[in-house]
């Protein structure tokens, strides 16, 4: 295979833990010729076709072949691969402002103004993707991370269960995380660019209130919530919330995929559309200063 055979360790001095993922552990390392830091991750191969442990082949050459094909300031990039008895390890950029979860707990809610500067990268990060019919099928806090904690620039994460999205041929897998998951993943139903969609809608919701939308007592539960699109804006959490903020929720927390708002519609809604027009008065102002 065209992974390196040498071992990471002759190339990174391997630091700690920071994450983990399918069959995966991400850990902190540093280039010996370089001195970069970079992000490692070792993703388990499985060793006998039965065996239920371990990644297969066909998932891993998948994750790298988009990792590969993407190209973008708000999603991870891949530096290099290596491959060894039993693990493929790949070198990623290193993001270590930690997720975008944590920083949701930290701070409870967010202000609509963050909340927008936040969803406005996802969704220019998911852009890039759906351009290129690629699905990442497994959108969630936890797989949005940030630069620092300042500038706050996200990158999107884990492409182990992306997919390129071919018509006709949407394949029909149960993926993803329950709270996250779209309709049409639940009833079975074919998958697409809009399904990350959905999941931009209750990542929103939660950035806005610390509440998850469908969340239940157990998976059944949030499920049934879910292709009931069971949703309110309970007054308690979103007395203080903007009616398009509550606006671009509801275009994207839609049961039918068709008439779900794609990642287009959510650049132009007025409510992402004031974040890059503020954004872009700022610069011309800077650049006035500069000038
Ligand atoms: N499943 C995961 C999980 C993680 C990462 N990638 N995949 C990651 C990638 C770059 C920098 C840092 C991380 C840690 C979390």
């Amino acid at each position: 295979s065209p992974y390196r055979h040498e071992p990471v360790e002759d190339w990174y001095i391997v630091g700690e833990e920071i994450g983990s993922g399918h069959f995966a552990v991400v850990k902190k390392v540093v280039c010996k010729r370089s001195g970069t830091e970079f992000a490692a991750k070792f993703i388990r191969k499985k060793r006998a076709s039965t065996s239920r442990r371990g990644a297969r082949r066909e998932d891993i050459e998948r994750e790298i072949s988009i990792l590969q094909e993407l190209n973008h300031v708000n999603i991870i990039k891949l530096y290099d691969i290596f491959e060894d008895k039993q693990d493929v390890t790949l070198i990623l950029e290193l993001v270590s402002g930690g997720e975008l979860f944590d920083f949701i707990a930290e701070r409870d809610v967010l202000h609509e103004s963050e909340a927008t500067a936040f969803i406005a990268q996802v969704l220019e990060g998911l852009a890039h993707m759906h351009l290129k019919n690629i699905a990442h099928l497994d959108l969630k806090p936890e797989n949005i991370l940030l630069t620092n904690r300042a500038q706050a620039v996200i990158k999107l994460i884990d492409f182990g269960i992306s997919r390129k999205i071919e018509d006709g041929k949407n394949e029909i897998q149960m993926l993803g995380t329950p709270e996250f998951v779209a309709p049409e993943v639940i009833a079975y139903e074919p998958l697409g660019l809009y399904t990350d969609m959905w999941a931009v809608g209750v990542i929103t919701y939660i950035l806005l209130s610390g509440c998850s939308p469908f969340l239940g007592d157990n998976k059944q539960e949030t499920f049934a919530n879910i292709c009931a699109v069971d949703f309110s804006f309970d007054d308690e959490f979103f007395g203080n919330t903007s009616d398009l903020a509550k606006d671009f929720i509801r275009g994207l927390l839609v049961k039918h995929p068709g008439r779900r708002a794609s990642v287009t519609d959510c650049l132009s809604h007025p409510w992402i559309k004031l974040f890059f027009d503020e954004r872009e008065r700022l610069y011309e102002m800077n650049r006035g200063y500069e000038l």
